[in-house]
């Protein structure tokens, strides 16, 4: 008997200002799933992402979590959920480190230690203390992605996380996403790129069926 999916999306629809984006959208995401989802733009591929970790509403559709009907804002979920959007969503005058402790600290409590540790491997190890505005758009994305490395959540939702980031940062993320999956993580993001370096990876092209892609 196959098991229970950690996610199902049955008859999803979005519209946005009038316009439907999609309809009657299915899957289901199994614990250890790496699913990106595909689209051209503006076809409601950070929509769906933002559906699914309760930031934007949906016309219709029903979500289950493990089996149970899921209203995707509620805390007990959200407590299972890493959501890291399109914009890095870091304070420009706050350090790296004094971004990562103000995110801690809303969620799980502040760990100085394991923020210096996760910054110093997502290659941020010699701008700590410097204001994030004066810093690349890559390594303010990583600001971002460093998160990641402090995450215990089950569920990581990404959108466009390689966005400005360099090849050895790509890869080491494109690492840190097989992870995760090998011990039963699951993770949904959005790339214009192929990621078919990613062993098991499914892929869900708005307005077509889920498929899996080779592994190269
Ligand atoms: N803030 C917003 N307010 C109103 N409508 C929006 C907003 N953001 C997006 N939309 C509408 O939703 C549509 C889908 O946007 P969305 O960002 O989900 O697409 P996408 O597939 O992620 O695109 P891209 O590949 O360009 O990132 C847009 O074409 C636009 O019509």
């Amino acid at each position: 008997m196959p098991n229970t999916p950690l996610l199902s999306v049955r008859q999803l629809s979005c519209e946005r200002e009038d316009r439907l984006l999609f309809t009657h959208l299915a899957f289901d995401l199994q614990a250890g799933d790496i699913l990106q989802i595909k689209g051209p733009n503006g076809s409601g591929k950070t929509s769906l992402l933002r559906i699914l970790a309760g930031l934007l509403p949906y016309a219709e559709g029903e979500l289950y979590w493990q089996g149970e009907a899921l209203h995707p804002g509620e805390p007990s979920f959200l407590s299972q959920l890493l959501f890291i959007g399109h914009a890095p969503g870091i304070k420009a005058e706050l350090t790296p480190i004094e971004n990562l402790l103000w995110y801690q600290d809303m969620h799980q409590g502040a760990d100085q230690h394991a923020v210096i540790q996760a910054l110093t491997r997502i290659g941020l190890g010699q701008f700590l203390d410097v204001p994030a505005y004066s810093l690349s758009a890559g390594q303010q994305r990583r600001i971002a992605l460093a998160r990641i490395y402090l995450s215990a959540h089950t569920l990581w939702i990404l959108d466009e996380p390689f966005t400005a980031i360099d090849v050895q940062g790509v890869a080491d993320l494109e690492q840190c996403i097989q992870a995760h999956a090998a011990q039963g993580g699951s993770v949904i993001l959005t790339s214009h790129h192929a990621l078919d370096t990613l062993a098991g990876l499914k892929v869900l092209t708005l307005g077509q069926a889920m498929e899996e892609v080779p592994h190269a």
